[in-house]
């Protein structure tokens, strides 16, 4: 089964499942789980500066040996040391990735480009690197829609993307964020999407996933991927378990979810709000 792909605002496209190599591997040696993510057909890997991997990522693209252009790559920038500019942020990401560019590169938070005028400016920045094709596209991730004003203000593009914390139990305090983004034509990524079974395995969704699970034929963490999937979200996860990638890739085969088991899952999400990572999005 392959993966689909959504459009962006900018005509390009992008597969709607990603292969993480933050957080669970956090690790320095990432050519491993990479490279098994590639051989089991994910085409879209999520890198980061801030990982200390690039790298070795880039090892794992190199030994995949597919063409560029059948690869999907989005790298991000945490932080500028003093007087760098992005474009020199992003060559030494390309460098490490030994790419000569990658389809995606994010604004990996807004909370590092706090001071007046910082954030406008780093998005012209990005601007700059997707004119010398040093980036197809270029996004933002864990933005509050106040961060979107300012950027929105000055910006020549719009950001394609805003990579979020996204699952049931933050969902209904997302809503007025992803109102504004699909007015704007920005789609979502979400990470962190396994939460309910992962980090809140007790939580009100329980019984919910339970039941799911078994009217679809799949796994609870399946249901999650479904809920994502037709939600018309990108979903990056990850995992160093082959059966896992699978695991994952095998929600694409089973039968989709009926709006009234969506609805199910926003009412039971919406009973606990529990959000693991950036703390600032909890005041959009
Ligand atoms: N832009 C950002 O600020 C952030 C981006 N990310 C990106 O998203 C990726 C995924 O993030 P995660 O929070 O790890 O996502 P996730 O919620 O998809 O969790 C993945 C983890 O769940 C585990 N898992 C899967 N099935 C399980 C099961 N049945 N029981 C127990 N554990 C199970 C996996 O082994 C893996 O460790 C990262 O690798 C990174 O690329 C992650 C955090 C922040
Ligand atoms: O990408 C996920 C987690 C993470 C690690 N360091 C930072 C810094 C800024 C935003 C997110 C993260």
């Amino acid at each position: 089964m392959s993966i689909p792909v959504f459009k962006l605002l900018d005509g390009t496209t992008i597969p709607q499942l990603a292969f993480g190599t933050g957080t669970a591997l956090y690790q320095k040696n990432v050519v491993e789980p990479v490279l098994a993510a590639i051989k089991a057909n994910y085409t879209h890997i999520d890198a980061a500066q801030v990982y200390g991997n690039e790298d070795s990522v880039g090892d794992a693209i190199a030994q995949a040996g597919l063409p560029r252009d059948q690869l999907y790559v989005t790298t991000k920038v945490v932080k500028l040391d003093p007087g760098e500019t992005v474009t020199q942020s992003i060559k030494g990401s390309l460098a490490k990735l030994k790419l000569d560019y990658v389809d995606l590169f994010l604004i990996h938070s807004p909370t590092g480009f706090e001071a007046p005028g910082r954030l406008e400016e780093v998005w012209q920045g990005l601007e700059e690197v997707k004119d010398k094709g040093l980036a197809k596209s270029i996004g933002v991730s864990n933005f509050r829609i106040k961060d979107f004003h300012r950027v929105l203000k000055i910006a020549k593009y719009k950001p394609v993307v805003n990579q979020i914390e996204f699952h049931p139990y933050v969902y209904k305090q997302l809503l007025p964020l992803l109102k504004f983004q699909e007015e704007h034509g920005i789609l979502t990524e979400s990470f962190g999407g396994l939460t309910p079974v992962t980090k809140k395995p007790d939580g009100p969704l329980s019984p919910v996933l339970k039941e799911l699970a078994k009217k679809i034929g799949g796994t609870e963490v399946q249901v999650l991927l479904k809920w994502q999937e037709q939600k018309g979200i990108v979903d990056v996860t990850t995992t160093t378990k082959v059966e896992r990638l699978n695991e994952y890739l095998g929600a694409y085969s089973l039968p989709n979810l009926s709006d009234a088991d969506i609805k199910a899952i926003d009412d039971a999400g919406a009973k606990l709000h529990s959000r693991h990572f950036a703390r600032h999005m909890d005041e959009l």
